[in-house]
């Protein structure tokens, strides 16, 4: 498929001189949903800002569907953008919210009334036409922003943090719902959240940002499954981080055990980082185990159990069963040769860019 957006070595740093973004390249394809994720000040909104164009790249180059666009005024971009407090003008009701861009650009008044009624039909907001900002819910008031966004009928739709204001369930509503408008229109959504269960839960491809760098690009699976380093295995989800040397192709040693895994092309004698996914850990009989722990704590998390314990070596094992053991107890670890997800120790920074060049030429 083409690639409807496409950022070329991009850098930015700030008039203060600080560098919030260090050689960003990433293709965007027409139709998908992306997520850009990472912690705070990782630089998911400069990204943000360098496509709609808020802001421009220091270097590098912003394509659209092949067009050096790295000048153009944000007005002229086929890009809109829903902001995190949504921006909506309070003493406006719906209709005057959502047809404000329109009036702006002296669209004939039938045309406007058409395209307002088709953008709040398709966020299901048939009949709030007159209904005032202050009298919507935090998630209508988000639908009323993103049909906002929908009567410019953009090609790509940028939302910045636009579910970090409402509760968990309605968040969870939320998430649901944007994912079937975006399925609905076919449009190109670019999705920033600091939050990894919304990544996960809603992308077709996610961007791992952290200090101004992707970390990882991939699927949600890719991502969970496949972490490159420490820093995407700790920040994607809960992980056992342990220091092991690799044996051979398919053989790792850790915790003073060797063990067979899914994971070749590492120099036998290397030092490796392994991460063991908790829900990856089944409790079994001792004499069944791969390893041995002892029960530390546990905590009933509503639908597992999240089991805390220890080897003989003193390394912390997070352990997430559907079971309840006891405190104190000593008990049997099993995983799979594919549980194990081995990953290459304390990469230089050149060699982690190499590599990440390397895995995104793959993927051409
Ligand atoms: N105008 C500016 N001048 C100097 N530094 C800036 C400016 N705007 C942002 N920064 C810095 O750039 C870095 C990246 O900021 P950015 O807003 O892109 O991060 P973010 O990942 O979106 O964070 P958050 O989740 O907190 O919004 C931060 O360290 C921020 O302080």
């Amino acid at each position: 498929m083409a690639d409807i957006i496409r950022l070329e070595h991009v850098r930015k740093e700030y008039d203060d001189g600080f560098v919030a973004l260090k050689n960003i390249n990433l293709k965007i394809e027409s139709g998908k949903f992306y997520s850009l994720l990472g912690p705070s000040g990782s630089g998911k909104t400069t990204i943000l800002r360098i496509i709609a164009g808020f802001s421009e790249p220091t270097q590098g180059k912003v394509l659209f569907d092949g067009q050096d666009i790295t000048h153009l005024d944000a007005s002229k971009r086929q890009i809109n953008t829903v902001f995190q407090n949504y921006a909506l003008f309070p003493h406006m009701n719906v209709y005057e919210n959502v047809a404000f861009g329109l009036q702006l650009k002296k669209k004939d008044k039938k045309e406007i009334k058409m395209a307002v009624k088709e953008a709040l039909h398709m966020v299901q907001l048939d009949g709030f036409a007159g209904r005032e900002i202050s009298e919507l819910s935090g998630g209508q008031q988000q639908r009323v922003a993103i049909a906002r966004a929908l009567v410019n009928e953009p090609k790509v739709l940028l939302l910045d943090e636009s579910l970090s204001a409402l509760d968990k369930r309605l968040r969870k509503d939320m998430q649901f719902e944007l994912r079937e408008i975006q399925k609905k229109l076919g449009i190109t959504f670019i999705f920033v959240t600091h939050d990894q269960e919304e990544a996960l839960a809603m992308s077709d491809e996610i961007f791992v940002l952290n200090e101004g760098k992707i970390q990882q690009s991939g699927s949600p699976v890719d991502i969970y499954d496949e972490p490159v380093n420490d820093f995407v295995a700790r920040f994607i989800g809960d992980s056992n981080i342990l220091t092991g040397r690799m044996i051979k192709d398919y053989e790792v040693e850790f915790g003073n055990h060797r063990f067979e895994c899914a994971d070749a092309g590492i120099k036998p004698g290397e030092k490796v980082e392994v991460v063991l996914r908790p829900e990856d850990l089944d409790i079994v009989d001792l004499e069944k185990g791969k390893l041995r722990v002892q029960v530390e704590s546990q905590l009933f998390l509503g639908d597992h159990f999240e089991i805390k314990a220890k080897d003989s070596d003193e390394n912390e094992w997070l352990i997430h069963s559907t079971n309840s053991t006891e405190i104190g107890k000593q008990i049997g670890l099993y995983f799979d040769p594919e549980d194990i997800h081995v990953m290459r120790f304390g990469e230089s920074e050149a060699e982690f860019d190499k590599r990440l060049e390397a895995y995104e030429g793959d993927e051409e």
